[in-house]
């Protein structure tokens, strides 16, 4: 049976990390903000940016809340991006996606100042991330989270096969990047790669990143592989009474049987891509610092 990553708990060790750090900053009158910015009214987004605002309360980072309207136009958003750039009081970044289709993100994403680009997002945060060498400002949160949930559980990736299930520029390039940089051997499998079970049962490590609900079963695995499940897929479940719950891209209670470790959903990634996120917050606070 495989060994649990409890990603809550995990999670709960960064916040206190972060807090004795926002703690030894606030001293010296440096308390790390972070603008967090929703545009529109999603269910989900709204759930991501409460979590966000709560935990920078719970650690003490000064949360400055900019909620704008569905239908605000490209430039008015790309003014309030260029007015958080310019205040000293803000470290980070945040601007919650997805962005309402007429709202071109890329655009968004590369007007936020790379010292403050907290979610690492920015082009060029992400290009350093993809070159041998050079080190990004900030590393996106949840591949990050991936990271960090491999090594506090004792994981190390140098040498070993890694594949990564999903391409998506928030998670699958960025984590298999961060895989490369740590001498992992790394594969991408994605949505027309003939026979991806052939490929992701040769991994000492799965990064699950495809957004399909217990899409990888069992016999998929390698005996003792170490699997972190980055879906968040909500299935129907009239026996709940919201009428759904939340899956991974995992089928838990096979790959549970195959597998030597595994993170749960929920409870595993989700929480630790806010508690990267305000790791960042204040490394981006520490450099900022003038002396
Ligand atoms: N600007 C960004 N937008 C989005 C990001 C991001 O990193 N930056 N990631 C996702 C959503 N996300 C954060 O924004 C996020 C997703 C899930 C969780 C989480 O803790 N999930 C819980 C379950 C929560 C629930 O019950 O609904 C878990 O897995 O245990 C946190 C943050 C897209 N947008």
């Amino acid at each position: 049976m495989a060994q649990i990553i409890d990603g809550k708990a995990i999670a709960a060790d960064i916040r206190r990390e972060v807090a004795a750090e926002v703690a030894a900053l606030s001293s010296t009158h440096n308390v790390p903000g972070l603008a967090v910015v929703i545009v529109g009214s999603r269910k989900d987004s709204q759930t991501y940016v409460n979590m966000k605002r709560k935990a920078c309360a719970e650690v003490g980072i000064r949360s400055v809340d900019v909620d704008l309207p569905e239908d605000i136009s490209e430039t008015a958003l790309v003014a309030e991006v260029h007015r958080l750039n310019a205040d000293p009081a803000v470290h980070g970044i945040l601007v919650q996606l997805p962005l309402p289709k007429h709202i071109n993100e890329e655009k968004i994403l590369t007007e936020i100042s790379i010292e403050k680009d907290v979610d690492g997002f920015h082009p060029l945060n992400i290009g350093k991330l993809a070159m041998k060498g050079r080190e990004p400002l900030f590393v996106p949160c949840t591949p990050k989270g991936c990271m960090e949930l491999l090594s506090r559980s004792g994981v190390t990736v140098k040498g070993k096969r890694a594949v990564v299930v999903g391409r998506s520029n928030i998670v699958g390039l960025p984590v298999s990047l961060l895989l490369l940089k740590a001498d992992a051997t790394v594969s991408i499998v994605h949505s027309r790669t003939p026979d991806p079970e052939s490929i992701v049962r040769e991994a000492d490590v799965v990064i699950a990143a495809a957004g399909q609900a217990m899409m990888i079963k069992g016999d998929w695995i390698k005996p003792g592989a170490a699997v972190i499940d980055v879906g968040t897929n909500s299935v129907d479940d009239p026996t709940r009474k919201s009428g759904y719950r939340l899956v991974g891209d995992v089928d838990f209670g096979d790959v549970s049987k195959v597998a030597g470790y595994l993170t749960p959903v929920p409870g595993g990634v989700g929480p630790m891509t806010v508690g990267m996120l305000l790791k960042n917050t204040v490394d981006g606070a520490k450099r900022g610092i003038v002396e």
